[in-house]
């Protein structure tokens, strides 16, 4: 078996394992020389005292006769076989997340590294298993348990098992730290500002900063001196770190001596370098009407005042500044909630360090975070989209004087902004009075909770208790990847799940080229800006085809419309200017298509429908069609550009500008969905709903109009064909004895907006024509399986 350092396939160990900014080099050669020294010493001594210890007679060991094989096949019978010995509850709770996950991470290091591959040693016998390698090092993470203690179990001796160990931690960080220990890119900014400013009314704020404190056991005695503070029992070694509210840790900084306190490491810490070098992400925000350059961190009082750091006030007398108080020293708790599910999931965090380097020690470190990340994603409890191929902050390399940096600086530590933010956010009138929201507080319980719940209610039927607080944002590439299976399996379940929750998500990397849509949106506006006299060219015809008139209108309550049909369609009145608007909106169109079958078909399967069923239940695309829409400013008294509806067609993907306004309805609130670039809206509507007999939501939504400022948006309807009968399918109703919960087609309900017009009585009548047929295929169940090839 090769050791660490050579294992590396050559692809991985091109590149730094380490982030730049956690690279400690100076502290590694110090340490070299340490270790260097007192193995010096040791010979010395040796040489001085004649001790035999070297000699050949003891390091000759007799061979233990493990059985590798046999071992292997019981881990694999005990977890991984078809029918294993232990459920997926004792999977999750022995390897601290779910299979899955544990699979692709197997999966991921047998690729990247020869370590893990299964080889045969030099006698030709057959090494471990990657299962056996990756289990020895997440059981040693999990447990904090000493490297022999699985030897019995699975058949490995200590110096494998810490090999093992090392191979991983280098493994999970090379493979995994840009992804999920990341800086915030733009789009995860904004998504922390409305997740803060919904869970607990703060804007501007990105998360929570604090240290925590890992005792080590092992310290070199020479270091105990500045390892070790007064109020800890021995030394210690720092993790500063930020989290925001569902848990993500989004900073890691580790390995300073324990004795210092954090203001010691916060100055040392890179965590405000991007700033520094002006390359972090925009994170700009405005309170009151007072714009603000930074995001911020709760703090609590120890830290500095700078710009970036919102702390409580410390003895708040007036009212406003007590609730202020109040919602900051409770918000801050989100950190401590992160270390908390940190040491008691990665069980070596919270007991003393027994590793005698720093290295190691950061290793282990940085790999608890990074999985605690990974976990927190594949369970749903975190949803920040990322591609590998975005560029973040460490990919841009900046070239600024010292002056700017020192502006920079001076910026970020400008305690009269800090001041500043603090008052603005205090003033607020929606900080009075203090009202937590639903499910704050015992976030944690949610958070260990969620799963079982999860488990049970989907055996019920019934919805999950938890109540996240996003609109879930999925990330599709995995379909645009071949063989991607387990991120295909992953996308699955979130639309799975967000449709049954929400009934509503936001997808990215969906293949709908991001270009296209800033043109659409762009060249839409100017549209909506000519003078009425030349949009009224292309004026809606009222004696319109099915399924909605095209052209341009304006509605009573001054929303404008431009609505088209699929490009090849006669009906559409598309303007020839501005130029190429109308064949931008054509391509939009078509992309769109594709997009909506791909969720089709996504839904398809997630329904657990016979393969293709939908797709040959609904293979007529003459009724599709799409709209761009311009909202008027919100005036004194009127605020609301769509009343809360729900869709009638089968699949609704919405493009809406960056100062977003599209909301859901769940459990008494609206829920904002939050724009980010390059993401779409999808939200499953009635053809789903009651096909799915209620298994899938239509959810009720509205669009709410922005203060002083124009809205557009472009929504793509794909339709079931209006003759087509819909009912709950057998597979939701008479197979699992559960009664039809919605018993009309939703081509008859009101709430969409091609009801406006006077089809409504002649598409019932065709509807009806064809009811006794297709009803007639879906009682004997023909309809539920595809008859058609495409
Ligand atoms: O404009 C939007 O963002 C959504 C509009 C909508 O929900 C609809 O037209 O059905
Ligand atoms: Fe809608």
């Amino acid at each position: 078996m090769s050791s660490s350092s050579s294992s590396r396939s050559s692809s991985a160990s091109s590149s730094s394992i380490y982030h730049p900014d956690y690279d400690d080099d100076a502290n590694d050669l110090l340490e070299l020389n340490h270790l260097a020294a007192i193995a010096a010493v040791n010979e010395a001594v040796k040489l001085i005292v004649g001790d035999e210890a070297t000699s050949s007679r003891q390091t000759r060991r007799t061979p233990k006769s493990r059985n590798r094989i046999v071992a292997h096949e019981k881990l694999v019978n005990d977890y991984f076989s078809d029918n294993p010995v232990y459920d997926d509850n004792d999977f999750e709770r022995r390897f601290r997340m779910k299979r899955r996950l544990f699979l692709k991470i197997v999966e991921d290091l047998e690729r990247e590294y020869e370590f893990f591959r299964w080889t045969h040693d030099a006698r030709g016998v057959k090494g471990f298993s990657p299962l056996q390698k990756c289990t020895s090092a997440i059981r040693q993470l999990a447990y904090g348990t000493a490297a022999d203690a699985t030897d019995e179990y699975l058949q490995m001796s200590e110096t494998t098992s810490r090999e093992c160990f090392t191979n991983f931690c280098e493994g999970i960080i090379h493979l995994y730290m840009r992804r999920y220990l990341r800086k915030p890119t733009a789009n995860d900014v904004q998504l922390l500002f409305a997740l803060h400013e919904q869970q607990h009314g703060l804007p501007g704020m990105l998360g929570s900063i604090h240290c925590m404190h890992w005792d080590w056991k092992n310290c070199p005695v020479a270091w105990r001196g500045q390892y070790h503070r007064g109020d800890h029992q021995g030394p210690t070694t720092v993790l500063e770190a930020v989290a925001s509210y569902d848990g993500w840790i989004w900073h890691a900084y580790y390995g300073t001596p324990g004795a210092v306190n954090d203001i010691v490491v916060v100055n040392q810490s890179p965590i405000f370098n991007d700033l520094f070098e002006g390359k972090a992400p925009d994170s700009s925000f405005s309170v009151n009407g007072r714009q603000y350059k930074h995001g911020y961190y709760l703090a609590d009082g120890i830290y500095p005042k700078w710009t970036t750091f919102v702390k409580a006030y410390r003895y708040p007398t007036e009212p406003e500044r007590i609730a202020f108080t109040e919602r900051q020293e409770s918000a801050r708790k989100d950190i401590e909630r992160a270390f908390a599910m940190l040491k008691s999931k990665w069980h070596i965090v919270k007991y003393p360090a027994r590793a005698w380097t720093k290295k190691k020690l950061r290793y282990t470190m940085y790999t608890c975070i990074i999985l605690h990340n990974m976990i927190h994603e594949d369970e749903g409890f975190a949803n920040y989209p990322f591609d590998e191929s975005w560029v973040t902050t460490d990919d841009i390399e900046v070239d600024i004087s010292e002056e700017e940096r020192a502006q920079n600086v001076n910026e970020v530590k400008n305690i009269k902004v800090q001041n500043n933010v603090r008052r603005g956010v205090a003033a607020r009138p929606s900080l009075k009075p203090w009202k937590p929201r639903r499910g704050y507080g015992v976030f944690q319980g949610v958070y260990k909770r969620k799963t079982r719940e999860a488990a049970k209610s989907s055996k019920r039927g019934s919805k999950s208790m938890a109540t996240p607080m996003t609109i879930p944002t999925i990330d599709l590439s995995p379909f645009f990847t071949l063989g991607d299976e387990y991120g295909r399996k992953k996308v699955m379940e979130s639309i799975a799940e967000a449709s049954a929750e929400y009934g509503f998500f936001q997808i990215v990397n969906h293949g709908v080229p991001i270009d296209l849509m800033k043109q659409a949106m762009e060249l839409s506006k100017t549209y909506f800006n000519y003078s009425d006299e030349m949009k009224r060219d292309c004026n809606v015809k009222l004696d319109a085809p099915l399924p909605v008139p095209t052209g341009y209108s304006r509605a009573p309550d001054d929303n404008e419309y431009l609505v088209m049909l699929a490009p090849q369609s006669p009906a559409n009145i598309l303007p020839n200017n501005p130029p190429h608007f109308k064949e931008t909106l054509e391509h939009m169109f078509k992309y769109f298509v594709k997009t909506a079958q791909i969720l089709e078909s996504i839904i398809n399967e997630c329904l657990g429908l016979p393969p293709d069923f939908l797709k040959e239940y609904n293979n007529d695309r003459s009724w599709d069609f799409m709209a761009m829409i311009k909202y008027p400013p919100a005036t004194d008294t009127e605020n609301i550009g769509n009343n809360g509806h729900e869709d009638n067609n089968v699949i609704t993907i919405v493009l809406q500008e960056d100062i977003g306004g599209l909301e859901v309805y769940k459990n008494g609130d609206w829920i904002p969905v939050i724009p980010a670039e390059g993401t779409l809206v999808v939200n499953v509507s009635d053809v789903i709903q009651v096909l799915s007999n209620k298994k899938y939501q239509s959810v009720t939504h509205r669009v709410v109009r922005p203060k002083g400022r124009t809205r557009h948006s472009c929504v793509f309807f794909y339709m079931l064909q209006g003759e087509k009968w819909v009912e709950p399918l057998p597979k939701f109703t008479q197979e699992i004895g559960e009664k039809a919960k919605i018993s009309h087609s939703p081509h008859s309900s009101p709430a969409f907006m091609v009801r406006k017009h006077s089809e409504i009585a002649r598409g019932k009548a065709r509807m009806l024509k064809f009811y006794f047929k297709l009803r007639f295929q879906i009682v004997l169940g023909v309809a539920a399986r595809p008859r058609l090839k495409p």
